[in-house]
C-alpha cells in the first residue's frame, strides 16, 4: 500500500468507526448528559481521568467544563485527576502507581459526583480502583472504553453508564472518545442554555 492510500485509509476507517459508534453510543450518551447536568445541577462535581492519550482528553474535557465549551455560561465543577504532578508523583511513590487516581477520588469524592473514566482497553489497573472508589464514595461512574470494555464491564452496575466503542484499536477508540466527550459538553450546555448554537 502506497503512503497516501495508507493515509487514506485512516479516514475511512475513522469513518466506519464513527458510524457503529454512532449506532450503538448515540442512546447511552444521551442517558450520559442526563446524569452529568443533574449531577452539576445538585452542586455535585465531575471528577475525570485516564492513561496517555485518554490523561490529555480527561483534562480537555474538564478545561471545557471549567472554562468554557462554544458558548459563554457560568463555570462548572469539575477536576482532572492525572493533572497534579506532584500528587501524582507523591501517590505513585508512596502508594503505587495503581493508586493514583483512587486515593484523590476518596479525597475529593462525595454522594453524587460523577467519575468519567477513560481507558481504551478497559484494563487499566488505575483507572479500574478509580472506579471502585467511586462506588465507595456513592458516586456514578460514566466509563468510556473499547475493544470488548475489559474488566470494566465487572465493576459497573446500577446506575453507571458504559460507553463501549466498538472498535480493536486504540487510537481509533480514542478518536470517538473525544467525539464523545465534546458532544457531552454540547448536550450540558444545550440543557444549560436552550439547542440552539
Ligand atoms: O495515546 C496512546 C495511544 O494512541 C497511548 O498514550 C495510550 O493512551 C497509553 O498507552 C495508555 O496507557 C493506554 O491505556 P488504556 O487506554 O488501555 O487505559
Ligand atoms: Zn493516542
Amino acid at each position: 500500500m502506497d503512503m497516501t492510500s495508507r493515509m487514506t485509509s485512516h479516514f475511512d476507517d475513522a469513518i466506519d468507526a464513527f458510524k457503529t459508534s454512532s449506532l450503538a453510543l448515540s442512546e447511552p450518551l444521551s442517558a450520559a448528559v442526563d446524569v452529568l447536568f443533574g449531577a452539576l445541577a445538585n452542586n455535585n462535581k465531575i471528577l475525570a481521568c485516564g492513561n496517555g492519550g485518554s490523561a490529555a482528553d480527561a483534562q480537555h474535557f474538564i478545561a471545557e467544563l471549567v472554562g468554557r465549551f462554544e458558548r459563554d455560561r457560568l463555570p462548572l465543577a469539575g477536576v482532572a485527576l492525572n493533572t497534579d504532578t506532584s500528587i501524582l508523583t507523591a501517590v505513585g511513590n508512596d502508594y503505587g502507581f495503581d493508586a493514583i487516581f483512587e486515593r484523590q477520588v476518596t479525597a475529593l469524592g462525595q454522594p453524587g459526583d460523577i467519575l468519567v473514566a477513560i481507558s481504551t482497553s478497559g484494563n487499566s489497573p488505575n483507572v479500574l480502583r478509580s472506579i471502585e472508589a467511586a462506588h465507595d464514595r456513592e458516586m456514578t461512574v460514566i466509563a468510556l472504553t473499547g475493544k470488548d470494555g475489559g474488566k470494566v464491564n465487572e465493576l459497573l452496575s446500577g446506575p453507571d453508564i458504559h460507553l463501549c466503542v466498538p472498535h480493536g484499536r486504540t487510537m481509533r477508540i480514542q478518536e470517538v472518545h473525544i467525539v464523545l466527550l465534546h458532544a457531552m459538553c454540547d448536550g450540558i450546555d444545550a440543557l444549560l442554555l436552550g439547542d440552539t448554537l
